[in-house]
């Protein structure tokens, strides 16, 4: 990865392109994706950890490509469920997932948890309660076919998960992902605001410290 070369990502998340290519960009960097590699096949993502899953698509790709490849696998950990959907993120309402389903789902989820509580948190100022801790986790791997070697990395944000989507920025889980510092939902701050203090700005910037 130098300045004006291209990463190619191993990514079919419209989202994370469009957050890596800012971040790349920043960098004179461009960012393919497997979008502009449309033969290429899904790789399969049933490793046990975030890092086995970005380890499998990093590598497959790269082997397919004859090039290095960056992959990244990520997903929401929400304390209340015991983690879930954690590394079936995408996948959390099933066959046909999308944003908006995997959202409905979770918000159903702490639902069914809520009888259990006593209520008493103090709604915020718009009505809206947070249900539970939670944290994003973001896995980087760049696999190098020739050295036949990868490079990677983790990273993590901290915050809640709100009763209501509120913010149309980012994706996936950003409308009910709550950051207190902020007092905002991920959705709710810019591109820029979110790599900053992101998993997925977290993880890169682990990544590139190992490069230099
Ligand atoms: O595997 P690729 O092709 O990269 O795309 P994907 O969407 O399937 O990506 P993952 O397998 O890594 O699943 C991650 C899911 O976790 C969620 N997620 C990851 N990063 C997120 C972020 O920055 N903001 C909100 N949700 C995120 C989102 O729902 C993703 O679909
Ligand atoms: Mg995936």
């Amino acid at each position: 990865m130098k300045n004006g070369g291209t990463v190619v990502v191993a990514t079919k998340n419209a989202g994370k392109v469009r957050e890596f290519a800012l971040a790349f960009g920043k960098l004179g960097m461009n960012v393919v994706s497997m979008f502009d590699y449309p033969e290429l096949p899904d790789v399969v993502e049933d490793g046990a950890t975030f890092a086995e899953n970005a380890r499998k698509k990093a590598k497959t790709v790269a082997e397919a490509l004859k090039l290095p490849v960056l992959a990244d696998d990520s997903g929401l950990a929400v304390a209340k469920l015991n983690g879930e959907p954690g590394i079936y993120s995408a996948r959390y309402s099933g066959a046909g997932a999308n944003d908006a389903s995997n959202n409905a789902k979770l918000l159903a989820e702490l639902a069914k948890l809520a009888g259990f509580e006593s209520g008493k948190q103090e709604p915020l100022p718009d009505g809206s309660k947070l249900l539970s801790d939670a944290r994003f986790v973001c896995a980087l791997a760049l696999y190098d076919p020739q050295t036949e070697s990868f490079i990677e990395s983790e990273g993590y944000v901290a915050g809640q998960i709100i009763d209501r989507t509120r913010g149309v920025n980012g994706f996936g889980y950003d409308p009910l992902f709550w950051l207190p510092a902020f007092g905002r939902t991920m959705a709710e701050l810019t591109p820029e605001e979110k790599h900053a203090i992101s998993h997925r700005g977290q993880a890169l910037e682990a990544l590139l410290q190992q490069l230099t």
